[in-house]
Order: C-alpha cells, then structure tokens, then sequence
C-alpha cells in the first residue's frame, strides 16, 4: 500500500512541496485548503492526488502532514489535532515563516505517539496560491529544521528523505535562533519594503507623477511589497520580540545617516556606502546562502522591435527554460543591453554558446 501525505493549505508552498515530494517519492497526495478554489485548482494542477472533505479526515491515515498555512492559522489547527485521531508514528511538520510560538504550541501533542518537527524552506515568492507552486521552487535555498532537544534523530532523517526532492540544504537551528536570524534577513526587510512603497504613495499624492516615474531601484527593492498581506500580518504579530529590536537598531542607523547628511560629511556617506558594497558583494550570491543563486547572461541588443522574440526563440529552439528576462537599457540608435536570468549555470552556458553562434555578443558579469 502507498504511504499517505497530507498537506493543509494547497497555496504557493504547500502547492511547491506537494510537487516536491511527488518527485521523489511513489505516494499518494491528499489535500485540503479553507478555499474550494485553491482545492480544485490543486486536483485539476495534479498537485493533490485527492481532497479531503476536513482536516479531521484528511489526517487519520496520513504518514506525513504539512502544515502550509499562515503562522497564526498554523499554531490553531495544531491545537485542533489534539481531538483528531493520528495515525501512529506519523511525522507532522510545518513550512511557517516563524518557529518559536509554532514549537511551543505543538508540544501540545506529544502524548498522540506522533513527532513534530518544525520546518522552513528558505526561498519563495510574493505570489501567493497554488497556480504559482513549482517543484524546484526550493532547489539550491536553505531548508531550515527547528527540532526539539527531544526529537529522535531518526525522524529527523524521515522527515528530510520525505522533502529531498526540494533539493534544498537541510539545516538545523533552534526555533530562538531561526527567529532572531529570519527577523533580520527576511522579515524585518519585508516591512522596509512596505513602508517604502506607502512613502511614495504618500508623495503621489502631492505628485502623482512620482510613481510612474519609479524605476529599476525602487522596483527591486520592493518587489516583495506585493506579497500576502495575511501572511506577513501573521509573522509580524508572531516574531514580535526581535522585530522590535529591529526597528530600534535601524532607528539608530537611521540617525547616523541624517547625522551625515545633515553635516555634509562626504568621507563618512562614502564609507557607508563603500562598507555596505563590500559586505553584499562578499556574500554568497551564486552559491547556497542569504541570496537566492541566479545566473545572469546579458546580451548586447540592436534596438529593433524582434528582438527579444528572436533571443527567446533561439532558446526555446535548444529548449533552455529562462527565469527572467528584461531590457536593462534602450534607447534609440544605439545598442540595449537584454539580461536574462537561468535556474543552472549549464542553462547560461548553453545559451551564451547558441546566442553567439547567432551573432550575439554576450557577457557574464
Ligand atoms: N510565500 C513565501 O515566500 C513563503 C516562503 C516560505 C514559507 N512561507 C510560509 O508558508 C506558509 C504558506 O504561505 P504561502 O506563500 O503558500 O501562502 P498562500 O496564500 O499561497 O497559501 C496559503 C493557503 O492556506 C490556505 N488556508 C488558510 N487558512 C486555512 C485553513 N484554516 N485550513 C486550510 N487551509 C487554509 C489558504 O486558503 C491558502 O490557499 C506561511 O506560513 C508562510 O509563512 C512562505
Ligand atoms: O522571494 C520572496 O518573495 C520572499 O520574500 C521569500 C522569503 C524571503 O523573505 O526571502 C519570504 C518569506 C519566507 O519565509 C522565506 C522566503
């Protein structure tokens, strides 16, 4: 008989996990999500193998469970399995942003002969819902596990055969830890972003030409501005603690750069802009790490309207799958530059050498 994973809430992860575990394993996949449409675009997706009418029924049979819904929601549901029936030596684990407040509300069912051990793949999306799930969404990200001091190793180990197909790096922190360190890099980022954007809305009011005039910086910087609001309202409200040291800490450093800019002191701005290159330049960017691995190919461009048709159908012609392409410069009567992003380094190498056979120059930077 095939073992049995059940997944609660089919959105952009718990859709990408499913895809995931699917990969690598001969299971079957039952589902269920509060919102009919997210269910039904899960079976027609075949991300799910079948629905399950409740989370109750969903969970009796299962060998794994995943939670893949908002913090809050999470560390509810958890409190509801307590009543449910579990089958014996079931693995339950979850894909929650935040740990602390989700470890601690499931040593609620240490008595139910099942184990839960916190998790989080370290890379998504701002999309949300399971039309964006895709199976390789976690390839090359950390996936971080919050066991407790408790846990027996060998279901750790369960737990990482069940999701290698992710191909993510699996690592171990503690629930404290993982909070304070996704508070810096991830959460915290996610509300400068925010309170950009609600600046320049602000400043659209006096002119409403601001916004159309944003370009390139404003946009990477609050990509991620676009994300779930309940997802981000839910993590706010549960990594309060280091949010809050946060926000003082940037306070502070937003104090020093008035100081400098109030006081002309151009060594200083320059140090600051200088230190902080250095430090992001060092960073890991094309391996495991911080920053997701993306590997750029630019390509010199003739401002003709073809162009990027002919560029994309000599990928598709040697069926290279790109992951982003935009024109970084045009103007007219001279060259644009097209940088196209890939999952692999083989993928660029492949298509740096077909483009170039085309008469393109291109470039690694
Ligand atoms: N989006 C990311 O980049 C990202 C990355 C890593 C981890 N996470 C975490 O993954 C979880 C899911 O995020 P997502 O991006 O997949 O969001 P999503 O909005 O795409 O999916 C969440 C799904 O949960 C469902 N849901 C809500 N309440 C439910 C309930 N009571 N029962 C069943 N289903 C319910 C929603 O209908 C939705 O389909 C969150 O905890 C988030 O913190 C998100
Ligand atoms: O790429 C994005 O859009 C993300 O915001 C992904 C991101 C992040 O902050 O890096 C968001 C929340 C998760 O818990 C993990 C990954």
């Amino acid at each position: 008989m095939k073992r049995t994973v059940f997944i609660i809430g089919l959105g952009l992860i718990g859709g990408s996990i499913s895809l995931s575990i699917r990969a690598e394993h001969d299971v079957h996949i039952r589902g269920f999500d509060i919102s009919e449409e997210q269910m039904k675009m899960a079976l027609s997706l075949k991300v799910i193998d079948s629905a399950a009418a409740s989370i109750e029924e969903g969970v009796i049979d299962a060998d794994l469970i995943v939670f893949a819904t908002p913090v809050l929601k999470t560390e509810q549901l958890l409190q509801e399995l307590v009543d449910y029936k579990l089958k014996n030596g079931a693995i339950i684990t979850d894909v929650g942003s935040t740990k602390r407040r989700i470890v601690e509300k499931a040593t609620c069912l240490e008595d139910k002969g099942v184990t839960f051990i916190g998790g989080h793949p370290m890379a998504g999306s701002h999309k949300s819902g399971v039309e964006a799930a895709k199976a390789h969404l976690f390839e090359n990200a950390f996936y971080i596990f919050t066991p407790a001091p408790r846990t027996d190793v060998r279901s750790i180990i369960q737990l990482q055969n069940w999701l290698k197909g992710t191909k993510a790096t699996f690592i171990e922190l503690t629930a404290e830890q993982h909070d304070h360190l996704a508070g810096a890099i991830s959460h915290f980022p996610h509300i400068i972003a925010a309170s950009l954007v609600h600046q320049v809305a602000k400043l659209e009011e006096e002119d409403p030409l601001v916004a159309r005039l944003a370009a390139g910086g404003f946009r990477d910087i609050t990509r991620i501005a676009s994300s779930s609001p309940m997802m981000w309202r839910d993590i706010l409200l549960h990594n309060k603690e280091s949010l809050l040291h946060l926000l003082k800490s940037w306070s502070d450093e937003m104090d020093l750069v008035r100081d400098m800019i109030e006081q002309g002191n151009a060594e200083d701005i320059y140090t600051y802009f200088a230190e902080a290159k250095s430090f992001r330049d060092e960073m890991p960017i094309r391996e495991k790490g911080a920053i997701p691995a993306f590997y750029d190919l630019f390509v010199d461009v003739p401002d003709h309207p073809g162009v990027i048709s002919d560029v994309t159908s000599i990928l598709a012609e040697h069926q290279i799958s790109l992951t982003n392409i935009r024109i970084l410069e045009t103007r007219e009567d001279i060259m644009g530059v097209l940088s196209i992003s890939f999952r692999s380094e083989e993928d660029r190498e492949r298509a740096q050498l077909h483009l170039s056979e085309q008469m393109y120059e291109t470039y690694i930077m």
